[in-house]
C-alpha cells in the first residue's frame, strides 16, 4: 500500500502516447499500456467507467449513467464513502444514500508510476473539494487518496484515508464495481460459503450455504468477514478473481427486473450482463482517530 502522509502535488501530466501512459480531457483521465490495456477514470467522483483488456469492456456501465456529475454513476467502480447506504442516525444520517465521494468532483494528483507492463495515476479528495452544504453536513477535516493502476491482467484500486482533524471520526468504504458478465444465467460467484450476510431483498440474515452463489433473482447481500478471495465464474470458467485487503466485507448485488424502474439503467436487461461485487468495509464502523490514516485496496484479475 501507498504510504504517504500527505497528498502529493500534482506533477506535470504527459500525454499517452503509442507506448501508452496517461492522457488527460477536461472530466477524465485514461490510462493505457503498450500492449492495448486501458482504463478511463472520470474526475466526477473519481469513478472508473471503463477497463478494457484483449479488445473486451470487463465493467459494466449504463447507456443512460449521467457522466455530467448531475447524479452517482449507474456502473464502473463508484466509491462510497463516508457511509454505505443510508445511516438512520449518527453524523451520517444527513448524507445520501452511500455518501459524498461519488459524487464530488476529485483533483488528479497526477501520475504516480509507470514501466510497460503498469500505470498507476492518484486522485484526492478533501473538504475543500466539496460544496458549503457538504462541508456543513461532514463537518470532519480528512483527506482522501485514491490510486488506480492498471496492469495487463488486473485493475488494482486503493485508497487512503486521513484523518486530518481533532476529533474522531466513523465511516464505511466500499468499492461499488460494475464487473460485466456474457450472461447472468451462467455466473457463479464463489467464496462466500459458510459466510453470514444480510439479506436486504428479505430483510433477513442467513449463512450461505452454495459454493457457488448463482443469481437467479434480485439479489442484494452483505456479506460479512468474508475470509475467502471472491471469484466470479461464468459457465464454470473464472472470469475475475476479485482480492482485498483490509476489506472485510462483500456486498453482492444485481437488481434483476427491478432495473426497468430505474430512470439510470438501460439496456432494461442490461441486468443480465452485469454483477456488483463491491469490496467493503461497511458491516460495521470503522473509528479514525485524528491524524491517523487507513488504507485499503481491492484487486480484480482476469
Ligand atoms: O442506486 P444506488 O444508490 O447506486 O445503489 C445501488 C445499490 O447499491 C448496493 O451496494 C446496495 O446494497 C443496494 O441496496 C443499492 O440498491
Amino acid at each position: 500500500m501507498v504510504e504517504r502522509s500527505k497528498k502529493p502535488g500534482p506533477i506535470p501530466v504527459v500525454a499517452a502516447t503509442e507506448h501508452g501512459g496517461m492522457s488527460v480531457e477536461s472530466d477524465n483521465v485514461t490510462l493505457s499500456l503498450p500492449s492495448g490495456e486501458s482504463v478511463k477514470v472520470l474526475l466526477y467522483g473519481a469513478t472508473v467507467i471503463s477497463w478494457i483488456v484483449d479488445g473486451q469492456e470487463k465493467l459494466f456501465l449504463s447507456e443512460k449513467a449521467k457522466l455530467d456529475g448531475t447524479k452517482p454513476v449507474r456502473g464502473g467502480i463508484p466509491l462510497v464513502f463516508p457511509v454505505f447506504g443510508k445511516a438512520t442516525e449518527g453524523p451520517t444520517a444527513v448524507l445520501t444514500q452511500h455518501g459524498f465521494a461519488r459524487i464530488c468532483k476529485w483533483e488528479l494528483l497526477g501520475k504516480t508510476s509507470e514501466s510497460e507492463r503498469s500505470v498507476q495515476v492518484d486522485f484526492g479528495l478533501g473538504p475543500e473539494n466539496l460544496t458549503a452544504g457538504l462541508q456543513k453536513q461532514w463537518p470532519y477535516p480528512f483527506g482522501l487518496i485514491y490510486s488506480v493502476t492498471l496492469t495487463r491482467t488486473s485493475l488494482e484500486t486503493k485508497i487512503l484515508v486521513r484523518n486530518e482533524g481533532s476529533e474522531t471520526f466513523d465511516f464505511n468504504w466500499l468499492f461499488h464495481t460494475y464487473l460485466r458478465v456474457p450472461d447472468i444465467s451462467t455466473v457463479g460467484v464463489e467464496g462466500l460459503k459458510g459466510v453470514q450476510y444480510k439479506d436486504k431483498v428479505t430483510a433477513s440474515e442467513a449463512t450461505e450455504e452454495n459454493a457457488e452463489l448463482a443469481i437467479v433473482s434480485k439479489v442484494d447481500r452483505v456479506y460479512a468477514n468474508v475470509s475467502n478471495t471472491v471469484v466470479v465464474k461464468s459457465g464454470g470458467n473464472p472470469l475475475y478473481r476479485v482480492e482485498r485487503t483490509n476489506l472485510e466485507d462483500v456486498v453482492i448485488w444485481n437488481p434483476w427486473e427491478d432495473a426497468v424502474g430505474m430512470a439510470d439503467f438501460s439496456p432494461d436487461d442490461g441486468y443480465k450482463n452485469m454483477i456488483c461485487v463491491e469490496a467493503g468495509a461497511v458491516s460495521k464502523w470503522h473509528k479514525l482517530e485524528p491524524q491517523n490514516v487507513w488504507e485499503a485496496g481491492a484487486v480484480i484479475h482476469i
